[in-house]
């Protein structure tokens, strides 16, 4: 069977400045990958490419097999590609509920949305699984309260809470334990391998906090100067001299 994700030979150029220079990896089945790699190693640039909101130069990402490299963010999202974004990006003024109403990417979601806005929800599983999914990291409480009311760290437990409202096949997050305190990164890392083997999805997740990370991901696949490095079980890559070296340098 093809790999659920096939990243291959990606090369991307901003003028003179070379992002990724042949980058690549290839994921059978769902889990946890954890990308990492310094500053400026291409890692955000490579989510970009894979989710449709870059043109690589050249090299090709395939999802079960099927070339999507290219497809725009919308097509793409259809196909089952979620992601979140360094930056938090909620909606302060809508409740955590209609937040993650907003993230459900179907029609019938949407028209449930409609529904909710004029104060009549028509399909409970929807508006359930919203709440169920908001209890899961702890914030059903504030269901119905304006995401504004959320600390940093809460209103990240919400975005990420809320891309799973659409069940992607694949879900990038860039760098989701940034400004989390230690008590919600505990939720998010019980939430995080929770979910990814009950919704069957390849977690593809962009981190600098290495304890997090380590805990949390089965593989993980280094970037360094826009090329994979390493790419293997966390005790080897912290075991790694090249990748010692690379953090180093
Ligand atoms: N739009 C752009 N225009 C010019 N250069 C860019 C652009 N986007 C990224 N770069 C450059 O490409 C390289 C890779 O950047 P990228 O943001 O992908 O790295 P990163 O590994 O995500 O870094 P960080 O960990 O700091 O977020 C860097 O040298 C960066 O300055």
């Amino acid at each position: 069977m093809a790999p659920i994700l096939e990243v291959s030979a990606i090369a991307k150029r901003f003028g003179g400045v070379v992002a990724l220079d042949g980058a690549g990896f290839s994921v059978d089945k769902p889990g946890i990958v954890a990308l990492i790699g310094p500053n400026g190693a291409g890692k955000t640039t490579l989510f970009d490419i894979i989710c449709g909101r870059q043109n690589a130069d050249s090299g090709e990402v395939r999802f079960m097999g099927e070339r999507v490299d290219g497809l725009p963010p919308f097509r793409l999202s259809r196909l089952g590609f979620a992601r979140s974004f360094q930056e938090c990006r909620v909606l302060p003024e809508a409740t955590c509920l209609e937040n993650m109403l907003f993230s459900a990417q179907d029609k019938t979601l949407r028209s449930e949305m409609a529904g909710i806005f004029r104060g009549r929800a028509h399909n409970r599983n929807t508006v359930d699984k919203a709440r169920e999914l908001l209890a899961m990291v702890g914030l059903e409480r504030f269901s119905n309260r304006p995401a504004s009311d959320l600390s940093f760290g809460q209103k990240r437990l919400v975005e990420i809470a809320s891309t799973l409202m659409g069940a992607p096949k694949v879900l990038l997050l860039d760098e989701p334990a940034s400004g989390v305190n230690p008590t919600l990164l505990n939720i998010l890392h019980d939430f995080l391998l929770d979910q990814a083997p009950k919704m069957g999805l390849l977690l593809v997740v962009i981190e600098h906090n290495m304890e997090f990370i380590m805990s949390v991901a089965e593989r993980i696949v280094v970037l360094h100067q826009g090329r994979v490095l390493e790419d293997g079980p966390p005790a080897a890559i912290q075991a790694s001299p090249q990748v010692i070296e690379a953090y180093l340098s």
